[in-house]
């Protein structure tokens, strides 16, 4: 039986020095964890939260949530003991901040092994070498780092995001050639449900599988917009029906609701009831 996609329209980051937060997330609707040692947690606190969490993972509880553990940078003092670390944990994959290049993951392979690596999508460099990224053999996902790509370019906040479009485009574009995840960077102010819904819709339209969340209080947002809407399980599943009948009729297209219906089409309707189903099967676990 062909596996079901799996769902990433959560991604909550866990700063990994947070007992409480850790222990809350085995329970939390997200599709996917980013368990963090680099950014979320302080200096002093590093090794600490390296060990908090190793026992944390050991002990489970995180279901079918993607496991994924954000280790700091290999050029500073806690990245090769974080990948060392990382690789024996529990985690579904190593993620890397700040990747230039696919350099830095050959580097990062060195210490994990064959553990699967995704790539934080964060610098200008990284933005000219997505497609090398993503090529990987190892690469398995991108995670769209917005706070640190508008740091480097020097951009203003805009709602629209436009001073980061290029960048989030070309990351797009890899992902999809070299058939890797891709989640689209956090919204910081995590009160403002209506500023998220419409990142998430902006996001969702560009084809990111989901988003990157830093609070609880954003999950239910995120798993909405990046789940398919009941018309749009209406219509793949009329699509899907209404091809049938005209390819049983000698015919190539069919119409519905006015609009031509052909192969490419019912793949796209394909992929929406699939998708709905890996998430009925994960919301039922
Ligand atoms: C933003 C926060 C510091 C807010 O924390 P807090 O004040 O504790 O929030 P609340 O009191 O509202 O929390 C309510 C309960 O929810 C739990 N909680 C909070 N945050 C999380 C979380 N992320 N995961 C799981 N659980 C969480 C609290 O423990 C409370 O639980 P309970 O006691 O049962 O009531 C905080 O949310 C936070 O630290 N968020 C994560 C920040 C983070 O990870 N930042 C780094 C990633 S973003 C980034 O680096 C992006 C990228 O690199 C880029 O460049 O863009
Ligand atoms: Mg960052």
């Amino acid at each position: 039986m062909p596996q079901l996609p799996r769902p990433l329209r959560s991604v909550l980051y866990i700063p990994a020095s947070r007992s409480r937060a850790l222990e809350k997330a085995r329970t939390l609707q997200t599709d996917a964890i980013i368990f963090d040692l680099e950014d979320a947690v302080a200096p002093d606190e590093k090794p600490a939260a390296r060990t908090t969490l190793a026992e944390a993972l050991a002990a489970g509880g995180y279901g079918e949530r993607l496991k994924i553990v954000r280790i700091n940078g290999l050029e500073t003092d806690w990245g090769a003991d974080d990948a060392q670390a990382a690789a024996e944990m529990a985690a579904d994959a190593v993620l890397l901040p700040k990747v230039d290049g696919p350099a830095q993951l050959d580097a990062l392979a060195q210490i994990t092994g064959d553990t699967p690596l995704w790539a934080m999508m964060e610098t200008p460099q990284g933005m000219l070498a997505a497609a090398e990224i993503a090529a990987h053999p190892l690469c398995q996902g991108m995670v769209m780092g917005t706070n640190d790509l508008a740091k480097d370019m020097g951009t203003r906040f805009r709602a629209d995001r436009l001073p980061l479009m290029t960048g989030l485009g070309l990351c797009l574009l890899a992902a999809k050639t070299h058939g890797v995840a891709i989640v689209d960077g956090v919204f910081n102010a995590f009160k403002d449900t209506d500023g998220l819904a419409a990142e998430c819709a902006q996001g969702r339209d560009m084809g990111f599988d989901g988003k990157t969340l830093i609070h609880p209080a954003q999950l239910e947002v995120a798993n909405a917009a990046f789940s398919p809407t009941e018309e749009e399980v209406d219509l793949a599943r009329r699509q899907i029906a209404a091809y049938d009948e005209a390819i049983a009729a000698g015919q190539a297209v069919a119409v519905v609701d006015g609009r031509i219906v052909e192969n490419l089409h019912v793949a796209t309707a394909r992929e929406t009831l699939a998708k709905m189903d890996a998430i009925a099967a994960l919301s039922a676990e």
